[in-house]
């Protein structure tokens, strides 16, 4: 393969200094170290490599509750390069884009000053492994009706980001797919940094927090902004070698598949208060427009959704159908009051619901049989595998609602 200039070099492949090229635990040990030099704290804690989730944050001893597991201060943090923005007039290109430019500009500099952190980073590989975004049609139409609308937006957020910084990459010789590399480590690792004394916020990198990975809602250790830098806290007692986690927001699993290429464990056995299985490609065309543009007006259209944890359909879902099912003084009565004017109507609805739960089971029941039929062995690669688990937690979630 002919060799490429260094302004080319790829963020997938960054130049690291001497000291830091090494493998496994040892480029660990090193970016723990160039952490520390920069005044991260860690108490307990370090990375480990763990089955489907890469690496993430492990004890190494006992910790109490309220204990300090990690502090990251300001100046450790990697921000937007303001002098570079301004250089090259990008001031005003969102906070993802100004991150992963400045990103790029730093990473294709002479002295790569981040290369002892980037190593421990996934490569462009893992993203399209993972990420529907980087999907080929043919994964991406098996993906669920839910995931579509999100994955679009973020398609939108993506290409405008592009077109705003791509005369910036012509001019220094940068290419798309770097700052795509760049785009998606800031997409998933990123932190919201609001400095204090009314200085303005950005997005920014946080060292050592970014192995974490995420729980759902009441699973996780407490990640906050102090006004020197982000703190980690036990949020309960821990043994030696429990993964620690922090939660990335309360999402639902489709939104964690479209952002993050992953989904979290969502089933009666492993409730997740943060999941649900949205009905809007069900339920909406069974609405009148009357009914929809009524839905409208009191902020009820759209985001219906069955929610595992508690085997119930969510409020928005009981609203819309008995926009349906009663008279207007009775619709009104139970959006005001969350019960029935007179008789009970949560069988009635379950009834409404039922047709339409049964044939996005049966199409649920499709998509697992043809992936299945991929590879029978059940040795899928890791979109595919992504596909099959949603898919199945979506019938799981159906049928147990259907009893
Ligand atoms: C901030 S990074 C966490 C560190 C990451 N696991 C690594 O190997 O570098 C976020 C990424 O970790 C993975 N991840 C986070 N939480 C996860 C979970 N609960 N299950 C599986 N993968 C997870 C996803 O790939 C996500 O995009």
């Amino acid at each position: 393969m002919p060799s490429r200039p260094i302004k080319r070099a790829k963020l997938t492949e960054p130049r690291i200094p001497k000291e830091s090229a090494q493998n496994g635990a040892d480029k660990h040990a090193t970016f723990t170290k160039w952490a520390q030099d920069r005044g991260v704290e860690t108490n307990g804690v370090g990375p480990a490599r763990l089955p489907g989730r890469g690496l993430g944050l492990v004890t190494s001893h006992a910790i109490t509750k309220g204990e300090r597991m990690l502090f990251v201060p300001e100046k450790a943090m990697f921000k937007p390069n303001a002098k570079f923005l301004k250089a090259h007039a990008l001031e005003r290109i969102s906070p993802h884009a100004q991150l992963a430019i400045s990103l790029m500009a730093v990473a294709n500099s002479d002295e790569a000053p981040l290369a002892s952190w980037q190593v421990t980073w996934p490569n462009a590989e893992d993203f399209h492994q993972t990420l529907p975004f980087r999907w080929t049609k043919v994964q991406r139409n098996r993906l669920p009706p839910s995931v579509q609308q999100p994955l679009e937006r973020q398609e939108e957020d993506y290409r405008k980001d592009w077109n705003a910084i791509s005369n910036c990459c012509t001019e220094h010789d940068w290419l798309e797919s770097d700052f795509l590399y760049s785009w998606m480590i800031v997409n998933s690792r990123s932190f919201h940094w609001k400095p204090p004394r009314g200085r303005p916020g950005s997005m920014v990198m946080c060292p050592f927090i970014d192995y974490m990975n995420h729980g759902p809602s009441g699973t996780t250790c407490n990640v906050f902004q102090g006004p020197q830098g982000y703190e980690v806290l036990a949020d309960r007692d821990y043994e030696a070698g429990e993964e620690v986690l922090a939660t990335y927001g309360s999402h639902s699993n489709d939104k964690l598949l479209v952002h993050y290429g992953f989904v979290c464990d969502s089933s009666a056995d492993t409730p997740n208060i943060d999941d649900d299985i949205r009905l809007d490609h069900v339920l909406l065309p069974k609405l009148s427009d009357n009914i929809r543009s009524q839905l409208q007006d009191v902020g009820f259209l759209g985001a219906y959704a069955l929610l595992p944890a508690t085997n119930e359909l969510c409020f928005k879902t009981q609203v819309a159908v008995r926009a349906v099912l009663l008279t207007c003084n009775e619709w009104e009565y139970y959006m005001s009051n969350g019960e029935d004017l007179s008789s009970d109507y949560t069988a009635a609805v379950k009834e409404f619901m039922r047709p339409l739960l049964q044939e996005y089971h049966a199409n649920a029941m499709g998509h697992i049989k043809w992936l299945h039929s991929k590879r029978p062995d059940g040795h899928l690669e890791a979109a595919a595998g992504l596909l099959m688990t949603r898919w199945k937690q979506i019938a799981e979630a159906l049928e147990a609602y259907l009893e």
